[in-house]
């Protein structure tokens, strides 16, 4: 057995997947990279990564067992914010376990999008404390891509960023593409995509890397109904293998998705 091969073993089985099932995927995914000829690392990039991606697909991740509670992946508490002498909120408490679904809610203006990014660390709440896991995928509500990049650079690009290499990046960007029912064209820019192709580049970017914890703000603007339903079935199946999301919405009928709402409004 190879280093990587032990890796992803590892980490399936720290993952919660039973140890049988563990030395068969890796056997599997060993005998994959020998017909293509190819070392796995290259094929399949850090086996870490793969092994959380493969459990997605497999929708085979014991987290959480069903009755039990996943490992807290955010956990919120007392959390305010204030600009200048103004409070956006204040005592914002919210835990987010594994295998979850949390739903922040509220008014325009209630700072639903600054609780948001205080989750993922890019905004200092003035109070409170925030625990999160260390993989965080982050979707703002304003796509953060490059015009003048196309969407395979983009996934080089960002997957680098998570120590991915170059042709599972890519692979692994048209694969999370090709479930929200998009195929991304080879040469074309992402300054000449529509709005919600460029949002489902969005969201294919902040899932790249496999994060366990997913947070999103309104990321469905700009689809039309079936990617908002093919969004949601991708929300269900992240769930299924153990990873947390929150979701930053005002849309009321999303929340039959969700198993926690937090109403931000109520905390204002
Ligand atoms: N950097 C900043 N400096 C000062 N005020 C800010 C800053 N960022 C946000 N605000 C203010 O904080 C409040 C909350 O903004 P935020 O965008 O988080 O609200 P939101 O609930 O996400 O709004 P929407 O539903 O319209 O997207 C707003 O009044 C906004 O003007």
């Amino acid at each position: 057995m190879t280093g990587w091969d032990s890796r992803f073993e590892a980490e399936l089985l720290r993952l919660g997947v039973q140890p049988g099932r563990a030395r068969q995927l890796a056997d599997e995914t060993t005998q994959q990279a020998a017909e293509c000829a190819a070392a796995p690392d290259s094929l399949f990039g850090p086996a870490h990564l793969y092994a959380r991606h493969l459990l997605t697909e497999l929708n085979t991740a014991t987290l959480p067992l069903s009755g039990t509670k996943g490992p807290v992946r955010l956990r919120l508490t007392g959390v305010g914010k204030r600009y200048r002498r103004r409070t956006v909120f204040a005592g914002v408490n919210l835990t987010v376990r594994a295998g979850e679904v949390a739903a922040i809610v509220g008014a325009n203006g209630c700072g639903k999008s600054t609780l948001l990014r205080i989750c993922a660390g890019l905004t200092r709440p003035t109070s409170g404390s925030v625990q999160r896991t260390r993989r965080v995928g982050f979707v703002p509500q304003d796509a953060g891509t490059a015009g003048w990049l196309t969407a395979d650079e983009h996934f080089t690009l960002f997957g680098a960023a998570a120590g991915m290499a170059p042709r599972r990046s890519r692979s692994t960007g048209e694969h999370l593409a090709a479930k929200l029912a998009w195929r991304p064209a080879k040469s074309q820019l992402t300054q000449h995509l529509s709005g919600g192709t460029r949002q489902k580049l969005n969201l294919v970017l902040g899932e790249l890397h496999a994060p366990d914890l997913l947070l999103l703000d309104e990321p469905y603007q700009g689809f039309d109904q079936g990617t908002y339903l093919d969004f949601w079935q991708q929300v269900q199946s992240w769930r299924d293998a153990g990873r947390a999301i929150v979701v930053v919405t005002h849309l009321l009928h999303d929340l039959q998705h969700v198993d926690h709402v937090h109403d931000l409004g109520a905390t204002a």
